[in-house]
């Protein structure tokens, strides 16, 4: 997929402008905090409606504004698309092609995006919560139904941890309104649980072999998944169904004590190992970079083998903190493949000289020019 235009108006720091003529590669040079992440920024939540920065939207709002509008046209392997997205304070409206989507995840994935960015560090050596956004994310974007699940999962787990601390409260346990949320609350966490496993499961043999390319044949990475419930293999929607009742039955003490659901896909996590040993604990800072770049690498050929197509890359102020080896690789994989936009304070900072057809846009104080 390509991009051809993007505007925005009231969005962060940009008041209203408009950029077209994009290139495969495109660079946006500035100084601190003059925007260019923003801008980047924009394209991620045009394909997956949330920034990777935020969950809170209204941010996205420029100060003193009410509202923010973000839109793109795009070139798609079956046709254009024009994409739209308002931001306010009674929540966003999404448009595809001028209609309004009734649901968002009908919106999301209609383009996709990869976004490297220095924050990504955190999904190798950061807390389970960071995996898990970054597992939802990305599934999300390939497979929109798992978004309904997931939400559909989060509201039942809210409404089963408020029982649970009423119940707690009030010193009383009433066994039948548990059950009631168990059975909503697994039918949806084994849906969840199962497309977690096969998108790890797609996701290793790719990182496993990018890994091993970038590190010159000496470093195997494995990802495994650490689900909160049953074995780490098993995908069988039945099993999983009762092994995740087997497990509720196990804490339900516990929880009736705690006041919160203690198993669950909200509870799982993903862990990264460099040759037998767990990266967070043991990887030095480059291995642990080299994860996380690896991880991005796969993203963009398992979406292209989930779609049809390669999704739009987005680095940002990545290229600088990588050694020039390892910018190499990162360069030859989306070379003449994949549309790039990239930030960077200066030309100098990153190898760009190997960078064919790049278009230079000069960002300033919410302005850009070419
Ligand atoms: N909602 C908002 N309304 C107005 N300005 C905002 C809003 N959110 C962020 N900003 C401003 O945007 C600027 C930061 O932009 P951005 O993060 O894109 O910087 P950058 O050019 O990528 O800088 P760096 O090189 O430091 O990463 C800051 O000046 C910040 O105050």
């Amino acid at each position: 997929m390509f991009i051809n235009q993007i505007s925005l108006q009231n969005y962060r720091n940009y008041e209203h402008i408009q950029l077209d003529s994009f290139s495969p590669v495109n660079l946006f040079i500035g100084q601190n905090a003059q925007g260019k992440t923003n801008l980047i920024e924009a394209l991620f939540v045009l394909a997956l409606s949330k920034s990777h920065r935020t969950n809170k939207d209204k941010e996205l709002i420029s100060f003193g504004a009410d509202n923010a509008r973000i839109a793109c046209e795009a070139e798609k392997k079956y046709g254009n698309v024009k994409l739209e997205l308002n931001f306010s304070s009674r929540g966003k409206k999404a448009k595809i092609n001028g209609l309004e989507q009734r649901k968002l995840s009908d919106f999301i994935g209609t383009i996709n995006a990869v976004m490297f960015a220095p924050e990504d560090l955190e999904i190798v050596k950061g807390s389970p919560g960071v995996r898990r956004r970054f597992l939802d994310m990305e599934i999300g974007q390939v497979q929109p139904s798992y978004l309904y699940h997931l939400q559909q999962y989060q509201k039942v787990l809210v409404q089963r941890n408020n029982y649970l601390k009423q119940s707690w409260s009030a010193g009383s346990k009433d066994a039948t309104m548990l059950d009631i949320w168990n059975e909503q609350l697994v039918e949806h966490g084994v849906k969840i649980v199962r497309k977690r496993k096969q998108f790890i499961h797609k996701l290793q043999g790719w990182a496993e072999n990018i890994h091993m390319g970038i590190t010159g044949g000496k470093e195997k990475l494995v990802l495994s998944y650490v689900p909160s419930f049953g074995g780490v293999e098993e995908e069988d929607e039945a099993v999983l169904f009762e092994q995740f009742m087997i497990k509720l039955s196990q804490v339900k003490e516990q929880e009736y004590r705690r006041g919160a659901t203690l198993a669950g896909p909200h509870r799982d996590d993903l862990t990264f190992h460099i040759n037998g040993n767990e990266a967070a604990v043991f990887g030095s800072q480059g291995q642990q970079r080299t994860t996380a770049l690896s991880l991005k690498l796969a993203e963009i050929e398992l979406i292209h083998e989930e779609i049809g197509e390669y999704p739009i890359l987005l680095l940002d102020d990545v290229l600088s903190e990588l050694d020039p080896y390892r910018q190499t690789q990162l360069i030859e994989t989306f070379q003449n493949k994949v549309q790039t936009f990239i930030t960077a304070t200066g030309i100098e900072s990153i190898n760009a000289g190997r960078l064919k057809e790049a278009q230079i846009f000069h960002v300033h104080q919410g302005h850009v020019e070419k």
